[in-house]
């Protein structure tokens, strides 16, 4: 098979779909694999990198699309590489498709076979090429959160960890999957006070084994989200249907009950967000106030840090990569139950049942 490796264009996006290991699994397959020039730089991979184990770099995105059958990225296409998009084009990326019509209705037209990391799920109901990123993505917006809550940037003013003698700061993490693990994890890890919630008991009960006794558990609804957010200085956004809109767990009229300064990392942005007042925002201008409520939400946060979001990225990837271009994506599917889950539009068809009917 051709496969082709685009340069990422999304705004401060410098992760690339394929390592040079990558590239030299699929050659010694029998694959021909074209890269676009400077497609791996921010990740810290050069063409020659790429050159040295059988690519052949392209100087366009153009050309990568012209010449390729599958299309191998890490965002979804943005409005410039819709046109880019052939009949019969195996697309290979995070799409996001509930957070965006305009995609959704490219993707239709293109008639292109759009399979989404995202929905790729094992029996166990996990999703192996979303977790990686959201590894990343959990333990960043403790980060990024940390950083919201200093003054000259609008926040409350609050050392997470706080100092001895001196209270520290309170987290409030909705959801317990990836991201809320790996969010409750570092926070715990900073010495602030950390409260998860969610709807899954079992998600309960293993942050309860496996985290440290400061970090407290409870069950989502409204009623507790509501008593939560008046006391917590930073909330992250976590929560997961897959496939699906996220659910808004924070409405509007909630932001008035926080208190001047609180910081929300809104990291499901890329299903829609599950605040009300939530709006993408990029690394390059990442927050905006609303009723004195400092808002992050970019929706590809590993993108801030692609040395370490490519690697883990291609680690899961790869397989199925192999699996597409060894045997054609309809055989790959049809053998591989976990990668058929991917198949989000194809040909011009929904066939992912959480998008049926969600832009009608
Ligand atoms: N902004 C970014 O750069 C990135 C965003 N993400 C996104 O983060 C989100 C979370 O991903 P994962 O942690 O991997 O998903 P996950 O499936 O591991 O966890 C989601 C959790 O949300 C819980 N949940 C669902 N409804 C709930 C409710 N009403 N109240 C409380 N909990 C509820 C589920 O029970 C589940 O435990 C996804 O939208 C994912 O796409 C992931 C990586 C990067
Ligand atoms: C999952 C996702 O949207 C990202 O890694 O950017
Ligand atoms: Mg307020």
């Amino acid at each position: 098979m051709i496969v082709g490796i685009p340069k990422e264009i999304k705004n401060n996006e410098s992760r690339v779909g394929m390592t040079p290991a990558g590239v030299f699994a699929l050659v010694k397959n029998n694959h021909t694999v074209y890269v676009q020039s400077t497609a791996g730089e921010g990740s810290g991979f050069f063409d020659k990198d790429y050159s040295e184990v059988g690519a052949t770099i392209l100087p366009t995105i153009e050309d990568v699309y012209a010449k390729s059958e599958m299309i191998v990225k890490v965002k979804e296409p943005i409005a410039v590489e819709y046109p880019l998009i052939k009949e019969n084009q195996i697309v290979f990326t995070y799409f996001h498709f509930a957070s965006s019509e305009p995609l959704t209705k490219a993707m239709i037209e293109s008639k292109s076979i759009c399979l989404a990391y995202e929905t790729v799920e094992d029996n166990d109901g996990t999703l192996p090429l979303l977790t990686p990123m959201s590894e990343v993505a959990g333990r960043m917006s403790i980060q990024q959160g940390a950083k919201y809550l200093e003054k000259p940037v609008k926040g409350r003013g609050i050392l997470l960890g706080g100092v001895p003698g001196v209270t520290p700061g309170k987290v409030l993490i909705l959801g317990a999957g990836v991201v809320g693990v790996q969010a409750a994890k570092m926070a715990a890890g900073l010495g602030a006070h950390v409260t998860i919630l969610d709807i899954n008991m079992k998600r309960l009960r293993y942050v309860n084994d496996v985290l440290p006794n400061h970090v407290i558990t409870g069950f989502s609804s409204e009623y507790s989200i509501r008593q939560h957010i008046k006391t917590h200085d930073l909330i992250v956004g976590g929560v997961l249907v897959k496939g699906g809109k996220a659910p808004k767990l924070i409405t509007k009229d909630m932001l008035k009950e926080m208190r001047p300064g609180t910081v929300v990392v809104d990291v499901a942005v890329d299903q829609g967000g599950c605040f009300e007042t939530t709006k993408a925002t990029t690394h390059e201008d990442p927050t905006y106030i609303i009723d004195d409520v400092v808002h992050y939400c970019v929706a590809n946060m590993p993108g801030a840090v692609p040395y370490t979001s490519t690697m883990a990225l291609t680690n899961v990837t790869l397989s199925y990569i192999l699996k597409i271009a060894n045997l054609g994506w309809e055989q790959a599917c049809k053998k591989d139950e976990t990668l058929a889950k991917g198949l989000n539009i194809v040909k011009g068809e929904i066939t992912y049942k959480e998008l049926e009917g969600i832009f009608d």
